[in-house]
């Protein structure tokens, strides 16, 4: 694989922070993919891996039936890095020892570098780190040696530098490890070998190669929503393949407020792609009506979309292919549960959510990667800011903003309260510090007064948050002034709305989302 710039397995044993050690190692310019650690010997074989890192995760080596690392993995001949359960397993697997029942350390911690390695090339002597287990390695194998140590790990990092092994007791991967990048670099540039030459501008050029591969002189039509990862996915696939393509966008009856228009003229006019406007709205409010279970909604959706799409490519001599701006958040939230050790959040309308057989084959260029580097990759393709600056909007819209039943009342209602939000958030200026903006119409009723008048009428929820690539987030620091303007403007104009309030949760624990 070598148009893949030689890429780093990530072996994931259910980490919540399994992803940020996929960031870590692409931010540094390094191709890396995460597989599930039952399908970890597969997809060395497919991948060809220059390097190899072991997730952390929940289960305990010493319990019986816990997940293992497949032994073919120590036998590559490639740098292994173990991160907390990971280091765990290779100590386990190769003749060390793991307790369990010691108090656990939990937060931040110092370590002490006690001996020189590559691994920590650069770093000063004391490192500051954030830690998180219960089970405490006790011995370590033959070959090891520790390199640095806390004062709950005597083994806080520990390395075979003859078959380059390494363990860390804590997590680099996360903002609490400042210099954590840096060991990541140091492991994948230092240790591996790796030059760091994945960017966006080569990625361009592959996936228009792999896309000629697949499609060879067949017709696609692409999914268009006019978010980011769409719009970029059909750039790419139209300089890819140019007339072959044909875009659709579906109009759900679940839209924001004007955005269907908004969205076909916006794209008329920068690009010369023919673009199909689909109005499935009563189709899809139709068998939306009565449901009110998330996962349900999801998977309706899911398949309506692909109803529609299915129809459209009939009417397009020979259309054999579907193209959607899938990215790899949406392929690992929905799908990792089937093989993987950790949950189903939600099934994302363009991947859990779609029926079992389809007629249409998938053309997924953007699979790969997360939310930033589509921006990056947009701006590559010349993108205009109105479309690499997009608040994401899902692709299940506002019916997942409406928990409980969605009627077309409620969604006029919610459609209306949205666009206020974000014209004031727009006013003040805020609108690019904000990651994602939306209000979210709850099925609950509370009394109120209005002009003397007791009301008893519906809440609405406002939803700001900060992220970079939508795995965690942060709640939205508002000035006051700016969600109450957007607060009396909700109540005072919007019909059937009586409080506002603001959500206040990160992700995790929440989601961004409120289905
Ligand atoms: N209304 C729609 N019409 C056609 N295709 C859609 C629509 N909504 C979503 N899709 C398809 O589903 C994919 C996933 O939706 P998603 O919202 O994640 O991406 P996006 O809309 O392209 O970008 P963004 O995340 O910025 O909103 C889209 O890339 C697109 O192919
Ligand atoms: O196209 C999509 N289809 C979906 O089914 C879907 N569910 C969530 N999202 C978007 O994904 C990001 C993370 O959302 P959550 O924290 O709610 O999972 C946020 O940006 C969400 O808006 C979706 N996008
Ligand atoms: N974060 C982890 O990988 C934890 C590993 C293991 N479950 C422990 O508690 O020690
Ligand atoms: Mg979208």
């Amino acid at each position: 694989m070598t148009d893949r710039h030689q890429p780093v397995l990530i072996v994931d044993f259910g980490s919540q922070v399994t992803q940020l050690i996929a960031r870590r190692v692409r931010e540094s310019g390094v191709y890396c993919e995460i597989h599930p650690y039952d399908k970890a010997e597969a997809a060395l074989f497919a991948l060809q891996p220059a390097a190899i890192i072991l997730s952390g995760g929940p289960a305990s080596t010493t319990e019986d039936e816990s997940p293992r690392a497949a032994r073919a993995l120590f036998e590559a001949g490639v740098p292994v890095l173990g991160v907390c359960y990971g280091e765990q397993t290779m100590v386990a697997e190769l003749g060390g020892a793991v307790e369990t029942g010691h108090h656990r350390e939990f937060g931040r911690a110092e370590i002490a570098i006690t001996r020189d390695s590559p691994l920590f090339a650069g770093l000063g002597e004391h490192q500051q780190v954030w830690m998180s287990h219960g089970d405490k390695i006790t011995a370590i194998p033959e070959g090891f040696q520790v390199i640095a140590t806390s004062s709950g790990s005597p083994f806080a990092a520990i390395a075979d530098e003859a078959r380059q092994f390494y363990g860390v007791q804590f997590h680099p991967e996360v903002v609490h490890t400042p210099h954590g990048a840096q060991i990541y670099r140091n492991f994948t540039h230092g240790i591996a070998g790796l030059s760091g030459d994945w960017t966006m501008a080569a990625f361009r050029g592959e996936a228009i190669a792999r896309i000629r591969a697949q499609v060879g002189k067949g017709k696609v039509i692409c999914g268009l929503s006019g978010g980011v990862d769409s719009s970029v996915a059909a750039v790419l696939i139209h300089e890819a393949i140019g007339d072959q393509l044909t875009c659709v966008y579906v109009d759900t009856g679940l839209m924001r407020l004007g955005e269907s228009e908004q969205v076909v003229s916006l794209f008329r006019n920068h690009y010369n792609i023919p673009l199909i406007h689909v109005d499935a709205s009563e189709q899809f409010l139709g068998e939306l009506a009565g449901i009110s279970d998330p996962e349900t909604k999801r998977k309706t959706i899911g398949r309506l979309f692909i109803e529609v799409f299915d129809r459209e490519a009939g009417k397009i001599d020979g259309a054999e292919f579907l193209a959607q701006g899938t990215l790899y958040p949406d392929v690992i939230e929905s799908v990792s549960a089937k093989g993987g050790p950790s949950a189903v959040i939600k099934s994302h309308h363009n991947v859990g959510g779609l029926p079992d057989f389809m007629k249409l084959k998938l053309v997924e260029p953007l699979r790969e990667l997360f939310k930033d580097e589509v921006r990056v990759l947009g701006v590559e393709l010349g993108l205009p800011p109105a479309f690499v600056g997009r608040h994401p909007f899902p692709g299940p819209g506002l019916a997942i903003r409406i928990p409980g039943e969605i009627t077309p009342e409620k969604v006029a209602t919610l459609q209306k309260a949205d666009a206020i939000y974000l014209e004031e958030i727009r006013n003040a200026g805020l609108y690019d510090q904000i990651w994602q903006a939306f209000a979210v119409l709850l099925p609950v009723k509370t009394v109120g007064v209005m002009g003397d008048a007791r009301t008893y009428e519906d809440v609405c929820a406002l939803r700001a948050v900060t992220s970079t690539d939508g795995m965690t987030a942060d709640f939205y620091e508002f000035p006051w002034a700016v969600l109450a303007k957007a607060a009396t403007r909700i109540i005072n104009e919007v019909k059937g709305i009586n409080r506002v309030v603001y959500d206040v949760t990160s992700k995790p624990p929440g989601t961004i989302e409120w289905e």
